[in-house]
């Protein structure tokens, strides 16, 4: 259930929904030309669990979204819970692939995505494995794909989960793992409205290149400061 994927809050689905649908549109206006409406857009949610993103976020947005989980029964309750979706929407926004396979195991088909989305499942992948994740990942983005990371945060350093294996890293090792990865950091914002007992949650979207509109802007900047020939 949602609230089993989400360690008993599955109060705050509509929350991080909210924010993630938030982000996703100002990513997907500023990104991509029209915003993407021309485009037959396509996702991978990764650690989907029982598809709960998909479903309430991905779906509406995407005409295609893959789904990865490696607990074969989440995936399996992903895709039942899918079908009536996929029913519905005759084809034009529907749950195509349900890969049964752990992350660290995982390479995408060759520029099939627009975006690759991950959300609270890094923490299971060790330092090594997240930049070899992402680095072969990279190749299944798009020209001008991105991925977007979502991730709970810890205030310095990280925090080691014993009950479930998991690690929670903090901003700043985030941003070295990034950098690892020779990944350029578009955007992040952090998530509003979450009870305050739990970690502090942050969306990074990131990017293979610097995108054209940020080198435009940075050049504008540039060329308006004193001092400089125009
Ligand atoms: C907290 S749940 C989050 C599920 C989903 N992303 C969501 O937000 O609803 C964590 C998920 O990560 C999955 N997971 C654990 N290890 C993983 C790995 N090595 N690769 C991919 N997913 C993994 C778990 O099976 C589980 O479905």
């Amino acid at each position: 259930s949602v609230n089993g994927v989400l360690g008993g809050y599955g109060h705050v689905n509509d929350a991080d929904v909210k924010g993630s649908e938030g982000f996703l549109q100002t990513l997907l206006a500023e990104l991509f030309v029209d915003g993407g409406i021309d485009r037959h857009l396509v996702a991978l949610d990764c650690g989907s669990g029982i598809g709960r993103i998909t479903k309430n976020l991905l779906i509406r947005y995407f005409n295609e979204v893959d789904l990865l989980e490696p607990v074969l029964h989440f995936l399996d309750a992903a895709r039942e819970s899918l079908v009536q979706e996929n029913h519905m929407a005759l084809d034009e926004h529907k749950a195509t692939n349900f890969y049964c396979v752990p992350l660290q195991e995982f390479t995408p088909d060759v520029g099939r995505y627009d975006v690759i989305w991950v959300q609270w499942c890094i923490g299971h992948l060790t330092d090594d494995d997240f930049v070899s994740f992402f680095n072969r990942a990279k190749i299944g983005l798009k020209p001008g794909g991105f991925f977007v990371l979502k991730e709970n945060l810890a205030r310095s350093g990280f925090v080691l989960d014993k009950d479930d294996r998991s690690i929670t890293r903090s901003d700043s090792y985030f941003k070295g793992l990034f950098s690892r990865c020779g990944l350029h950091l578009y955007k992040s914002r952090e998530q509003k409205g979450l009870p305050k007992e739990l970690f502090a949650v942050k969306m990074y979207a990131l990017t293979t290149d610097i995108p054209k509109r940020v080198i435009k802007a940075r050049s504008k900047v540039q060329a308006n400061r004193p001092g400089i020939i125009k």
